[in-house]
Formats: structure tokens, sequence, C-alpha cells
């Protein structure tokens, strides 16, 4: 892999919980603008994998390079200024929030929250919501029109597959350069999953060369939107490459496909 290309570098990235080794000597390079599945058996370190890049874990060991950037044990702040953003596998929205509310906590580390800018510049602020409010209607259109007119609806009163946008689109508000989408589908019906991944690759297609890792276990949809892929086991790549090059691995198709 050409080294300009690559976006995120991780190199013998390792991450002990005790006696459990959930990250084993990872080598893991991330392109920039690829989509790249990343799948594996339940365990097999892929949550891990985003916690540890986001900042959640400290690693116990190895590096982890984010273009320029030295991101090895960074806090969650420095990696969201780095310009990587994720969804989580279980929803995090703040419910009683409404659907802005919940968005702005996807780029508040962007904002300027000093009291005297918020007092005294008034007309600054006022025109950096009013852009807030613009660019998180044109976002939330982008996934569905109506999800768009309920901006200032409490969370809590959204149906579940449009909160599964709100997150995707909380992530997105940030401008990341990598988006970490942990199992977005879960909880969906095949169609529903299909038309969230297609409204992000939209979203993308706006976006100049955004890369997105994605986590998935439906092996259809991993076909049709990754450019490559890798497989976990016991927090080790056990084979990476296109879909059809994994697809044909045994292993792979054993666990995913029914077949060996
Ligand atoms: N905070 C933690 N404390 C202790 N062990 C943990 C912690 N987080 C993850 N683990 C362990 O690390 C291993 C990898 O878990 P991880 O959640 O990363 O797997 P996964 O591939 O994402 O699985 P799934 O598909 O079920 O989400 C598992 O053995 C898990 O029990």
């Amino acid at each position: 892999m050409n080294d300009a290309t690559i976006l995120l570098r991780a190199r013998g990235l390792t991450m002990r919980f005790g006696g459990v080794v959930a990250l084993n000597e990872l080598d893991l390079d991330v392109q920039r603008g690829e989509v790249l599945g990343l799948l594996g058996p339940n365990g097999s370190g892929k949550t891990t994998f985003f916690n540890v890049i986001t900042g959640l874990y400290a690693p116990s060991a190895g590096q982890v390079r984010f273009a320029d950037t030295d991101l090895f044990r960074a806090s969650p702040q420095q990696v969201c200024r780095a310009g990587i953003a994720r969804t989580f596998q279980r929803s995090r929205l703040c419910l009683p929030l409404s659907v802005f509310d919940n968005l702005m906590l996807g780029c508040h580390i962007h904002l300027d929250h000093g009291l005297l800018f918020n007092l005294l510049r008034r007309r600054r602020f006022e025109a950096e919501l009013t852009r807030l409010q613009r660019r998180a209607r044109e976002l939330l259109a982008t996934f569905s029109p109506a999800l768009a007119d309920r901006l200032y609806q409490p969370v809590g009163a959204i149906s579940m597959i449009d909160r599964r946008r709100i997150e995707v689109c909380r992530a997105l508000i940030s401008d990341p350069r990598l988006l970490l989408l942990d199992e977005p589908s879960a909880g969906m019906t095949h169609d529903e999953a299909d038309e969230l991944l297609a409204d992000v690759l939209r979203v993308r297609a706006g976006l100049g060369e955004l890369a997105i890792v994605l986590i998935e276990h439906e092996m259809g949809l991993i076909e049709r939107v990754t450019d490559r892929c890798v497989v976990f086991n016991y927090g080790r790549k056990i084979c990476e490459g296109s879909y059809r090059t994994i697809a044909a691995d045994p292993w792979v198709q054993e666990a995913y496909l029914g077949q060996g």
C-alpha cells in the first residue's frame, strides 16, 4: 500500500483487559477515501479497535498514526479534533434533548463556548447558530426530508430507524476524514440497512475524501458497499483484501457463508 494514500496506520496495536488480549499486535491501514469492512466473530476485537482508536481505551502497546498526527493514547477530544468520528453499537443519543441538540454534541469540540464570545459577540454567535441549523437540516434531509422537519423535537419521540440516522448525522456534522460505523444496521431490516448505507455513501460522495470503516455482520451489505475488507479473529487480522478475496478464504466461508 502506498504510504501517501494511508490515512490511518496502526502497528502492533495491543489491548489487554487483564488476561484477555482483545487486540493482539494488530497491523491495520485505512486508505484515504476507502470503505473498509471490518468482520469477525463476536469477541474478536472489532469494537475494541474502535474504542482504542477513538481514545476510549488506552492501548497496552503499539502505534497509531492518523494523517500527520500521532494518536497513540490520544484523548477522545484529540481524536475528534484530528478528524475521526464514530457511531456506537448501542444508541448513545440523549433522548430528552432535541434532534438539533444531539447533533450539536457531535461538533461541540469545534464550537466556541466562551461565555464572553456568547454574550458579547451576539452577531457572530447568531451567524454560527444559523449556519449549524442549516447544516443540520441539510444532513438530516439527505437521509430523510421528514426527519429534517423534526429538528426541534425530542429524540425520544423519534422512531428507532430515524435515531440511527441521527447518530450517523451526529458523527458527520464534525466533517470528519474518517468515520467509524459500529454495526449501523443492528436492529434494522435488510431494506432499512441498505437504505441507511446508501444514504451514508451519498453524503460521502459530497464530502471529498471521507474514509469509512464499517463493522458489519451482514455479508451482502459488506459486498455491496466496501472497497476492501479485514477479518479479525481473537484480536488478530486473519485475512484482508477485496470482498471476493476474503469470501474465498476457507475460514470466512465456514464462519460467515455457511460453506466449508
Ligand atoms: N471493557 C472491557 N473489559 C474487559 N474485557 C473487555 C472489555 N471490552 C472488551 N472486552 C473483551 O475483549 C474481547 C473483544 O471484545 P469486542 O467487544 O472488541 O469484540 P467484537 O468483535 O466487537 O464483538 P461483537 O461483535 O460481539 O461486538 C472480548 O473478549 C471482550 O469480552
